[in-house]
């Protein structure tokens, strides 16, 4: 497993971000209790540092793919590996640690409206029991990397929602996770705030994280250079 570094410069979050994870599915069959199957049998390798986008139409298994890497689903059959971590096996504090290293971001941000967007950012780091000194010190970088500096201290209802994703981007990495997960991440925004979105994900990607990205934006798609999974009849399709 890699280790999670601390993030030592202001200026560069660069020597931050850990090797980014490997993942992989194994023969994996999904399906819900009232539901025949959402994926079948399906093996897939994202080796680390990559970033991928995941396509396929609305309710073919987009998020249930993602939620399988994070184990808020568990596959009917098949293993679900992340790291060296076989997912479906870790219960309790295993399972916590491996979503600490898993950045989230969802399509409706998830911000708790009666917090700053500091206290939203620096929210989970508290309950994990980071230092005062140690989430001062990650806050600032975090926000100047989502541009958010100048607005910590206003509230969500004070942001547009491209600023509100941004700072659901900011608490999804302030741990600096060596997996980004971003759930339909631009669903709600427009082209110009899609794109931002975009290249703060390319940048984290950059530094070695592992990005995987579910999207039905096709142009945004083809904008980048990026390897794209299809989700397609309960089968997961690489283009690269
Ligand atoms: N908790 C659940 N119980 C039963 N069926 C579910 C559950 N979650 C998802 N499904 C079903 O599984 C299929 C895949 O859902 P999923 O949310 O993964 O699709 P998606 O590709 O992310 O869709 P969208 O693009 O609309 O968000 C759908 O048919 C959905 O109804």
């Amino acid at each position: 497993m890699s280790t999670v570094n601390i993030i030592k410069d202001p200026d560069s979050q660069k020597e931050d971000i850990p090797v980014g994870s490997r993942v992989e599915l194994r023969s994996v069959t999904k399906a819900y209790a009232n539901n025949s199957y959402t994926l079948l049998n399906v093996s897939l390798n994202i080796k680390k540092g990559e970033f991928v986008f995941v396509t396929g139409s609305s309710g073919s298994g987009k998020s249930t793919f993602l939620k399988l890497l994070y184990g808020q689903e568990l596959p009917t059959q098949g293993e679900v590996i992340v790291d060296d971590l076989n997912v479906e096996k870790l219960r309790g504090d295993r399972l916590s640690l491996l979503r600490r290293r898993i950045g989230i971001v969802f399509q409706d941000y998830k911000l708790i409206p009666q917090r700053t967007v500091a206290e939203n950012i620096t929210f989970v780091l508290q309950a994990q029991g980071y230092t005062r000194k140690e989430i001062q010190r990650r806050l600032e970088p975090t926000l100047k990397l989502v541009g958010l500096l100048s607005k910590a201290d206003r509230f969500p209802d004070q942001l547009s929602g491209g600023e509100q994703q941004r700072v659901s981007i900011a608490r999804a990495i302030i741990a600096t996770p060596p997996l980004i997960l971003a759930d339909e991440p631009t669903g709600n925004l427009d082209p110009d705030n899609s794109w931002q979105v975009i290249q703060i994900l390319q940048k984290l990607n950059s530094f070695g994280a592992t990005v995987i990205v579910t999207t039905h934006d096709e142009q945004l798609v083809r904008k980048c250079n990026h390897p794209v999974i299809q989700v397609k009849n309960g089968k997961l399709s690489r283009s690269y």
